[in-house]
């Protein structure tokens, strides 16, 4: 179902991509509930293949060789623990299932898995589940490789493997009940709902009889007959018979148009301009609001391929990718959802990163390495985490103070200078042109000064960024050069001195 459960008015999930168990649960203490985020999606906490070509690549953990709770993230008691920690400071957490498929039709034989159990791809067998050679889509598959040829035949895109991984038969009562099985675990750990991987590939009756399995959310953290959260993903940028809006009756569907178009708009592309987005949202052409979750980056686009490819905003463009953020978190349409990521050495060859497939930062035997906090509190060791950046944290913020507040007040100079509030409650304005911003506004909010929350923060009685007056009238005049570090500025009812 559609509603996310948060806690405490919080708002916005982050995606802690390939962290720890013991990492995430030492954030969620002392960063992600301090700072108001309202949950945490996690890796694939299940059992995975472990490959060496390349080596340790982030799409092992896509590849699941088993249901046991090993991971290159940890154990089923490090897991138990960070889901009991992150629940008692009001932190959800979302779990990325991929249950669409095993590991690759060429995974081999043998215990390269992550709790090293013994497994054989080749002879479709997974005793630890146990799934055998029955319980695949083989027979239903009407191409000649056996994989997916054509997205334009629905049929083959849900019953051929997609990119050879094994595809298994979700119409079986057998392995519906141990899918749901292994997600009923994971409820009543704790988990507030799930993120559905690869769910075109998956017929909808199927996946609604599997998630129709699943039990009430744990009553020690959730109010009686609470129903898991669902979250689809489903790449669906048009052109494709299948669509986002076969899922809709099933949960939230990720809205891949939308960080698509909006790193278009503020990258310049094609023509667009920032002064376009004031129907920003239903209004654009996307998905019916209350069924989507919506994002900037994700893990797989973020790397130049998949959905939205080189358009995408990503931490390797900080200045775009911040503002994008800014953007998505200040306007109410869908569930945001920031990406956390870890850097690694990109290779551009004609245009193709040769490097997409590195996984986190790691020891020699491709154990995960821990998130170092630095004094500062960045965090090293190639752990990006722009969800601790002052902009977006602070833009998280906003979002909590701003919640259920209309969309009020655009003004636009009809080219890439826009500003928009939210009912009486915030306002943001930016400044994507190659000139100066110079311009009163009316922002809607009761007169007096506020720090603004992209330069600084409001540390007790001052405000260490910027500072906006607005009159008694709510006008306010704002000066925003486009060679500041982040040509924007936002303000809220938080930010008042
Ligand atoms: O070149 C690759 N894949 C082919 C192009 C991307 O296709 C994939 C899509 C995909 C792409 C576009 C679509 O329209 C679509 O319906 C599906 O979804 C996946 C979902 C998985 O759980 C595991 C996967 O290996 C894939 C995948 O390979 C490399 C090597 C294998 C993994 N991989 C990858 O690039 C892995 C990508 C990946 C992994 C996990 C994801 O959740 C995801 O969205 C993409
Ligand atoms: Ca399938």
């Amino acid at each position: 179902q559609h509603n996310p459960h948060t806690k405490h008015g919080r708002t916005a999930i982050v995606h802690l991509f390939e962290w720890r168990w013991a990492d995430i649960a030492a954030e969620c203490e002392r960063f992600l509930a301090p700072n108001g985020y309202a949950g945490v999606q996690i890796s694939p906490p299940n059992e995975h293949i472990t490959l060496t070509s390349p080596w340790y690549p982030w799409w092992q953990r896509y590849q699941p060789t088993g249901y046991n709770l090993c991971s290159r993230s940890g154990n089923e008691n490090e897991l138990r623990d960070m889901i009991t920690r992150c629940n008692n400071v009001g932190v959800n957490i979302y779990v990325d299932v991929v249950i669409n498929h095993m590991c690759g039709a060429g995974g081999g034989e043998g215990t390269h898995s992550s709790c090293g159990g013994w497994f054989s791809a080749s002879r479709k067998d997974f005793p630890s589940i146990p799934f055998t050679n029955m319980d695949f889509n083989d027979h239903k598959c009407r191409t000649g490789s056996g994989n997916i040829e054509n997205y334009g035949d629905p049929n083959q895109v849900r019953d051929c493997r997609l990119v050879g991984l094994l595809d298994l038969a979700l119409e079986k009562d057998y392995v519906r009940g141990k899918v749901a099985g292994f997600m009923n675990k994971l409820v009543d750990m704790g988990v507030a709902g799930f993120r559905v991987d690869a769910c075109k590939h998956m017929w909808p009756g199927d996946l609604q009889n599997t998630l129709g399995r699943l039990h009430n959310l744990n009553t020690k953290w959730f109010s009686g007959g609470s129903r898991p959260f669902i979250y689809q993903e489903v790449i669906d940028l048009g052109g494709e018979p299948i669509t986002s809006r076969e899922y809709f009756h099933l949960g939230r569907v990720t809205e891949f148009k939308y960080g698509a178009k909006l790193g278009t708009i503020f990258r310049k592309w094609n023509g667009e301009k920032l002064s376009y987005t004031k129907s920003w949202g239903e209004g654009y052409g996307f998905m019916p609001e209350g069924n989507a979750l919506v994002f900037i980056d994700n893990h797989d686009n973020q790397r130049g391929h998949g959905a939205g490819g080189a358009a995408i905003a990503t931490f390797w463009d900080p200045r775009i990718h911040k503002m994008a953020v800014a953007y998505m978190l200040a306007h109410p349409y869908g569930v945001a959802r920031v990406m956390s990521s870890f850097r690694w050495d990109r290779n551009f060859v004609n245009g193709k990163d040769q490097n997409d497939w590195i996984g986190p930062p790691s020891h020699g035997n491709g154990a995960t390495k821990p998130v170092p906090i630095n004094p500062d509190q960045t965090c090293g060791d190639g752990w990006v985490c722009e969800h601790r950046w002052r902009q977006i944290k602070n833009m998280a913020t906003f979002r909590n103070v701003v919640n259920g507040q209309p969309h009020a007040n655009w003004w636009d100079n009809q080219s890439n200078q826009v500003a928009f509030g939210r009912g009486n409650r915030g306002f943001i304005v930016f400044n994507n042109d190659d000139w100066n911003l110079d311009v009163t506004l009316n922002t809607g909010m009761p007169g007096g000064t506020y720090c603004d929350v992209v330069s600084g923060n409001k540390d007790g009685g001052r405000c260490s960024g910027k500072q906006i007056q607005v009159g008694g009238d709510g006008r306010a005049h704002f000066k925003i050069s486009n060679q500041d570090e982040d040509p924007f500025v936002a303000i809220h009812a938080d930010s008042k001195l």
